[in-house]
C-alpha cells in the first residue's frame, strides 16, 4: 500500500537484491525484525548478520536461526559481509556510529529504525547517495507478522517493498512528513489499553465480576469489535460503514453520538496533533487541559 502509487514486487534473488542483511544494534526493535525476517517464507535470504550487542538477544537469534543467523562484533564486519543494513540503534547514537562506519556506495542499502533522526542526516553521516538511504518503522509484533510497517521515502525500491510485505504489510509514504504523521498509529496502544482498563475497573464496580473476568470480557469485546474491523479494511469506506451499520436508534449508535456530543472527537485530534507535534521535535507532546 503507498501514500499514492504501488510498486511492482521483484522476484526474490533478482540480480541486485540485497539478500545479506546485517542488523546494527539488536535491542528489542531489532529482534523482532530479525525473527519476523527469519521466519517469513516469500523472499529468500541469504544470511543476517546481527551486533554483538545485546548479547542476550543476539545469542538467542543464533540459536533460534543456526543456519541462517550469525552475531559479529564488530559494526564494520558487519557492513563488510552484507548488503541490507538495519540501524536499530536509540536516535542519539546514529550519527556517530555512521559516522564512523564506511559504506559501499555501490553496494549497500541503509534502513534506519531511528524515527527521529531525520532522512538528510542519515544521508549526510552515511555518505551514501539518498536513493539508498531510508526510514521504517514497525512495532515488536513484526516478529509474528503482525501490525504494518511504515516505510519512507523509497525511490522505488520493489525489494524492500517485497520484504516488508512478507513480514506483514508495509504502508509506503512518499514524504518523512507524511512519515511522521503515519506514526501516530504506533502509538494507539496507549490510548486503547488505557480505555480497556478505565472499562475493566467501571465493569468491576457495576458487576460481581472479578477483576481477572471483567479484563477478559473487556478484551474480548475489543478483539471482536477489531477483527470485525480488519475485514475489508482497504475500501476505503470501511469504516463509514460499520459506523452506519451500527442499530439505527441502538445502543452502539448512542454511545458513539454521546461521544461526539461530549468532545471525544475533538479531544482525539488534540491528542493526535500533540503527538505529531512531539515527533517532529516541535514540543513535548503535551496538550494544554
Ligand atoms: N522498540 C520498539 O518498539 C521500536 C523502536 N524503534 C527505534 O529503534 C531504535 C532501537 O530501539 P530499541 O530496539 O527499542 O532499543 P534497544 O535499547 O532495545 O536497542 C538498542 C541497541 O543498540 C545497541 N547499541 C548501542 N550502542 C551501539 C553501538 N555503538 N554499536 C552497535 N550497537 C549499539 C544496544 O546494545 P547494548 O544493549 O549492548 O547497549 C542495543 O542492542 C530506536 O531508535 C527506537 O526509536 C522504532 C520502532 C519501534
Amino acid at each position: 500500500m503507498t501514500e499514492s502509487s504501488s510498486t511492482t514486487a521483484l522476484a526474490a534473488g533478482s540480480d541486485g537484491n540485497p539478500t545479506k542483511i546485517g542488523f546494527i544494534g539488536c535491542g528489542t526493535i531489532a529482534f523482532a525484525i530479525a525473527t519476523g525476517i527469519a521466519t517469513q517464507s516469500k523472499i529468500k535470504i541469504e544470511s543476517i548478520a546481527v551486533s554483538k550487542r545485546s548479547e542476550q538477544k543476539s545469542k538467542l537469534l543464533a540459536e533460534t536461526f543456526p543456519d541462517l543467523v550469525t552475531v559479529q562484533e564488530e559494526n564494520q564486519k558487519i557492513l563488510d559481509e552484507n548488503d541490507l543494513i538495519f540501524l536499530c540503534v536509540l536516535p542519539q547514537l546514529t550519527s556517530e556510529i555512521l559516522k564512523n562506519l564506511k559504506f559501499d556506495t555501490k553496494r549497500h542499502t541503509l534502513v534506519s529504525l531511528a524515527s527521529t533522526t531525520k532522512l538528510d542526516d542519515l544521508v549526510r553521516d552515511s555518505k551514501l547517495d539518498a536513493t539508498r538511504v531510508s526510514k521504517m518503522i514497525c512495532l515488536p509484533s513484526i516478529a509474528r507478522h503482525q501490525g504494518i510497517s511504515l516505510h519512507c521515502c523509497p525511490t522505488k525500491n520493489p525489494f524492500l517493498t517485497s520484504l516488508f510485505e512478507a513480514t506483514g504489510g508495509v504502508t509506503t509514504l512518499e514524504s518523512e512528513s507524511g512519515l511522521e504523521a503515519a506514526m501516530m498509529t504506533t502509538c494507539v496502544m496507549g490510548p486503547i489499553y488505557g480505555m480497556m482498563k478505565h472499562g475493566r475497573d467501571w465493569l468491576t464496580q457495576h458487576t460481581n465480576l472479578s477483576a481477572a473476568e471483567a479484563s477478559e470480557l473487556v478484551v474480548k469485546q475489543y478483539v471482536g469489535a477489531v477483527l470485525e474491523a480488519e475485514r475489508d479494511c482497504d475500501q476505503p469506506n470501511r469504516l463509514e460503514d460499520l459506523v452506519a451499520e451500527q442499530t439505527p436508534g441502538g445502543i452502539n449508535e448512542q454511545a458513539l453520538r454521546n461521544m461526539e456530543q461530549l468532545g471525544g472527537m475533538e479531544t482525539q485530534t488534540k491528542v493526535m496533533d500533540a503527538i505529531l507535534s512531539r515527533i517532529r521535535g516541535e514540543s513535548d507532546g503535551s496538550v494544554v487541559p
